[in-house]
């Protein structure tokens, strides 16, 4: 059974400079199945952003339908959007004020990532791998039904980023959910999804699809996804 599912989705929107009226998706459909982690790769422009504002309620569909399950919604931006004014544990407990549970999830979730001595600390005073560890924790700490992220990773040196793509891969083990990460990033999308759609042209539509069959826990140095990450890479410099 599909847990998110966009069926014959139309967005379309005004190109500022020319005035023209631009289809980004053109009757689009993309289904995914409750507890598999799907990822999007596709040049820049695609729409793949789009795509996570859909599914996310931040944008809304010109035609089709976008279905995706009740409950609550975890979101890990390209930034960490953390209110620099209050301590770590606040922020993650505002969420959970959001959400209606018991402020004492934060310090479980804070610890899951690694920040339990820096929860009374102020997000300006962490760097920004640790404030990205923030944002992943809020993102889980609701327990949510769908986990969207978007380029959670791309604003983080190469180093830091893989350390919180592994510390992703724990987090979804021990918390499965069911996903869609929109990425830039090949090999992240090799480490992290169970499918990879890779989305190409205008309207955009789905070029290619790969299924990860390797076990996890996955290492960034596998072969298998890095010839993966090698076919995706043909497929975008192909135009996809
Ligand atoms: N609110 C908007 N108004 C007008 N055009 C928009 C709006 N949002 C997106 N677009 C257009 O839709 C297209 C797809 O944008 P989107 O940000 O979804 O692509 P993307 O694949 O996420 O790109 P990137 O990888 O660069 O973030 C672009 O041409 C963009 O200019």
């Amino acid at each position: 059974m599909s847990a998110i599912s966009l069926r014959a989705v139309s967005k379309r929107f005004r190109d500022a400079r020319t005035g023209r009226v631009e289809a980004v998706f053109e009757e689009f459909s993309l289904d995914v199945a409750e507890g598999e982690l799907v990822a999007v790769v596709g040049a820049s422009g695609t729409g793949k952003t789009t795509l996570l504002h859909l599914v996310a309620g931040l944008e809304r569909a010109d035609a089709g339908e976008v279905l995706v399950p009740p409950g609550r919604l975890g979101v890990v931006f390209q930034q960490p959007r953390l209110l620099d004014w209050i301590p770590v544990r606040r922020n993650v407990e505002l969420a959970l004020d959001a959400a209606g549970l018991d402020r004492a999830a934060a310090a479980d979730v804070l610890a899951a990532v690694g920040l339990a001595e820096h929860a009374d600390s102020y997000p300006s005073v962490l760097s920004g791998g640790q404030r990205q560890r923030v944002a992943v924790a809020r993102a889980f700490a609701v327990e949510p039904g769908v986990v969207l992220l978007d380029e959670p990773f791309s604003a983080l040196d190469e180093l830091t980023a893989r350390r919180l793509r592994l510390l992703l891969q724990e987090l979804w083990t021990a918390r499965p959910r069911t996903g869609l990460l929109v990425t830039h990033n090949p090999l992240e999308a090799a480490l992290l999804a169970d499918r990879i759609v890779v989305l190409g042209g205008r309207p955009a539509r789905v070029v290619r699809r790969y299924e990860v069959p390797a076990a996890r826990p996955r290492s960034p140095e596998d072969p298998d996804l890095f010839a993966l990450h090698g076919e995706i890479v043909t497929d975008l410099t192909a135009g996809a």
